[in-house]
């Protein structure tokens, strides 16, 4: 019999392309060797072309299901994604008093890429005063920066301008992801603690499907976490990881296809 590995729980919604949400959650902790435990959100109606509609799960059912699981199972890290509500955001942060989920990831999802809404307007502040003080760190991409912060990201110097904002609001660290940052030949993420600035560099890739590089970010990140790195050696193998999977991504459907884990994946063969 094996061992129980590391559990990682993701609160978040559910995209029926699979290619993002707790799709691409579960996809990338299982590639990362960690049990990934859900708490629906909502779900969605989606594809590669883009969201039409969702549906959000009651707020005492999400609350009801991070308890279950991390009573009976236990939690040693988790992150949040489409969190669509204030009152999602109360019932979370509510149940957050009562349980311990260990390090815990706030990934701050307002829009789908297509730029559908997945947060209501009226979340943001729930999310700034009930989340953001409780998180060990926030993975905000620039159009979450604006809406969060006010603040435009047009560089390199504006994504540190952003993690300092960002980062009086309450979390231990910042992670301002710059794949928006379209002029960059590069992408950026910046890490910022209050203190120091430390960059994660990597390529960016000339690919048209990127469908889920965040939330496979954040779960790398968490996997790492719930190991017990510290939060910069967790970073480091997420943007290792995301870099990888944006070079694996594939096509699907007619529009943006998922990035995908699945290269840690193979070449593995029977009891290897
Ligand atoms: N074209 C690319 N090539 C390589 N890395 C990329 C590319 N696009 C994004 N990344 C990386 O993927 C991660 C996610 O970045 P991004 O800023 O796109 O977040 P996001 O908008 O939350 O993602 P999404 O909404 O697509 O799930 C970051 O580490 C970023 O640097
Ligand atoms: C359910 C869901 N969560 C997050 C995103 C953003 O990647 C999405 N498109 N859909």
């Amino acid at each position: 019999m094996a061992g129980t590995p590391p559990r990682v729980l993701t609160i978040a919604g559910s995209d029926s392309g699979g290619g993002a949400g707790l799709q691409a959650d579960l996809r990338a902790l299982f590639a990362c060797g960690v049990h990934g435990l859900t708490a629906v959100t909502a779900v969605t109606v989606q594809n590669s072309l883009g969201v039409t509609g969702y549906v959000e799960i009651p707020a005492d059912v999400v609350a009801a299901q991070v308890e279950a699981v991390a009573t009976d199972i236990g939690v040693n890290a988790a992150k949040t994604g489409m969190l669509a509500s204030a009152a999602i955001i109360e019932a979370v942060a509510g149940v957050l008093d009562r349980v311990d989920v260990g390090p815990f990831v706030v990934d701050p999802v307002a829009a789908s890429m297509h730029g559908h809404q997945l947060l209501a307007d009226d979340a943001l502040d729930a999310l700034r005063t009930l989340l953001f003080p409780r998180a060990t760190l926030v993975t905000p991409n620039l159009d979450e920066v604006r809406l969060i912060t006010g603040l435009e990201v047009r560089s390199r110097a504006d994504q540190r301008k952003a993690a300092e904002a960002l980062h009086a609001l309450g979390p231990r660290w910042v992670l301002v992801k710059g794949g928006h940052l379209w002029d960059d030949p590069e992408c950026l993420d910046v890490l910022y603690d209050g203190e120091e600035f430390t960059e994660f560099l990597g390529p960016r890739y000339d690919v048209a499907h990127t469908h889920g590089s965040g939330d496979t970010l954040a779960s790398a990140i968490c996997s790492r976490l719930a190991r017990g790195e510290s939060v910069p050696e967790a970073v480091r193998f997420g943007k290792d990881f995301i870099v990888r999977s944006v070079a694996a991504a594939y096509p699907l459907g007619g529009g943006v296809g998922p990035v995908s884990p699945l290269w840690r994946l193979e070449g593995r063969g029977e009891g290897t």
